[in-house]
Formats: structure tokens, sequence, C-alpha cells
């Protein structure tokens, strides 16, 4: 799926500005950025229940909007899956299976066994963990190649969401789709993750590969006696500082910044294991967040 330059204003308010990624079967792709930063908008794009003022989504070089039954190969959770409770669930496996030919009924029913969920009654009776279990196995049911998850694990308990994370890295593999998972858990990001696209002010501001984000970014605790040099300062973002202790973020595949903090003759180096969530920081954070 190439999702093309796309543009969208909701309320005179541009959100979205020339966004251009491209998504792969096989892969997991988590998309992150500050709360309003246009993860939702983004994923209603993709399915084409919202349409942009630019740009295209296109799967196999057809545009997603101009060729309404490539959307069969597309399915969208949303983070409360709302829609569904006033229906049982023998109705919502009719439903699915009008709207998407391929959806395989035998493995919805042999996916509600595995997670011990009901057959029969409304999925209006079932607590917030299970309706969000039972959204997912619909969705993966549904044999489309393209999967996009909005906060798939918000408000869940720990076991719930442990079998939910193990469920999509299982069908990532065993089915060849393509999850598309907008979260603001992080650390499941980086458990799940292949690519992460970080969205900050209406754009793409950054692409992370999960297999190389290790070698390209350094976490260096180090403490300087009489604060810090600028040409140490100058490498990258500070994220923590306590008194003569600083958190320095910085891009460094070559270890060129790690020299460099070297020749400061630093009090005190470490280097620290670098998570999402402090990249996260480092480039949406804002002064605010530095302390
Ligand atoms: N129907 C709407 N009417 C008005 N504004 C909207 C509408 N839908 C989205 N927006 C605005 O678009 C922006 C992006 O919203 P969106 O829900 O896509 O962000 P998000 O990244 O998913 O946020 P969060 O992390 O808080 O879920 C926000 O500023 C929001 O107020």
């Amino acid at each position: 799926m190439l999702i093309k330059g796309v543009s969208k204003t909701i309320k005179q308010k541009p959100i979205l500005k020339g966004i251009t990624f491209e998504v792969e079967p096989g892969k997991v792709t988590g998309l992150i950025g500050r709360n309003g930063a246009g993860k939702t908008t983004l994923l209603q794009l993709m399915v084409g229940i919202l349409t942009p003022e630019a740009g295209d989504i296109q799967l196999n070089e057809q545009s997603i909007y101009s060729n309404p039954e490539v959307k069969q190969d597309i399915v969208f959770v949303p983070d409360s899956p709302e829609a569904l409770k006033s229906y049982s669930i023998k109705e919502i496996c009719q439903l699915y299976k009008d709207i998407y030919p391929k959806f395989d009924e035998e493995l919805f029913y042999s996916l509600l066994d595995r997670f011990t969920l009901p057959k029969n009654g409304k999925v209006g009776s079932f607590s917030k963990g299970m309706k969000a279990l039972f959204a997912l196995i619909l969705a993966f049911s549904t044999k489309a190649t393209y999967i996009l998850l909005d906060e798939p694990t918000d408000g869940l308990d720990v076991i719930v969401k442990k079998r939910i994370l193990q469920f999509i890295i299982e069908a990532v593999a065993d089915f060849n789709v393509a999850v598309v998972i907008s979260s603001h858990r992080l650390d499941e990001l980086e458990y799940l993750a292949d690519t992460i696209i970080m969205l900050k002010e209406g754009e793409v501001s950054e692409t992370y590969s999960l297999d190389t984000i290790k070698e390209s970014y350094k976490k260096v605790q180090v403490v300087f006696p009489h604060g810090m040099p600028d040409t140490v300062k100058n490498l990258g973002t500070v994220i923590g500082e306590t008194g003569k202790v600083y958190v320095l973020i910085f891009e460094d595949e070559t270890n060129l910044g790690i020299e460099k903090i070297k020749e400061a003759h630093p009090l005190y180096m470490e280097e620290l294991p670098l998570t999402l969530e402090d990249l996260f920081v480092a480039k949406l954070g804002g002064e605010q967040f530095v302390g």
C-alpha cells in the first residue's frame, strides 16, 4: 500500500500535509505522534472512511478512492469498536461475510474458541477487553491483506494485552498481512513493529527501522563538573538533566559523537540502552520535557 502525498484538512485546520510512506505485507508498521497528531485521521484515510484533498492511497497502483473494490483488502479496527455492540456474533459474522468476500468463517470461530470468547449472544455483553479481542479476531478473519489498528491494547489488562500482541505477531507471520498500528504504547510497538512512522505537525518527521535504530542512535549519560560543553550539547538532544548529570540522545552511526564526548573529558560517561520512548521525547518533547 502506497500512501502518496496525502493531505487532509478538517474544519479549515490542516491535519495532514503531504504524507508519504509505504506499507508492506508481512510487516508491522507503528504510527506514533503526540495526541492530536493525526494518527486516527490517517488510518481513516487509509481505509477510505475519509478522502484526502490531495494525494492518493494505492494498492497495486490502484487508487482505493476510485476503485472501491480494492477496499475489500483493507480493514480498520477503531479504538472503541462500539458500533458492533447491539449485534449478535452471528449477525456480525454475516455482515462481515457480505462486506469481505474472503472472510474465513472457520478461522473466525476457531479464533473465538482459542481466545475463549463465546460464539453466541450479543457483543454488547462483552467486557472492554473481550470487545477489543473480538474486533481483532474479526479483522484477521476477513483475510484482508491490510489491517489497520487504532490503539488495539488501550485499556486492556496485562494478560489480554500479551495475548493480543502474540496473536498479532503470529497472524503477520501466518497470513502475510500488513499491520499498521497507531499506539501510545511505545514499549509494545518496539516489540511488534518493523518500522515506525513518526508524525509531527501533520508531516512524517521520522521513519525508523527498528532493526537499525539501536545502531543509528545513542543514548549517553555524562557528567561534566563545569556544565556540558557546547561541542557535546550540539550533538543532539538533552532529554534529562539532574545537577551535573546529563542524558543525551544523538544520531551516531559512526561513533564520532562518542569520540567527541570523550575529547571533552567528562568526569563519567556511560552508554544507556535506547528505547523508542527516548526518541519520542527527544524528537517530539520540546523543551518542556527536559529535566
Ligand atoms: N471530526 C472532527 N472535527 C474536528 N476536528 C477533528 C475531527 N477529527 C479530527 N479532528 C482534529 O484533527 C486532529 C487529529 O486528530 P486525530 O484523532 O487524527 O489525532 P490522533 O493522532 O489520533 O490523536 P490521539 O493520539 O489523541 O488519539 C486533532 O486536532 C483533532 O481535533
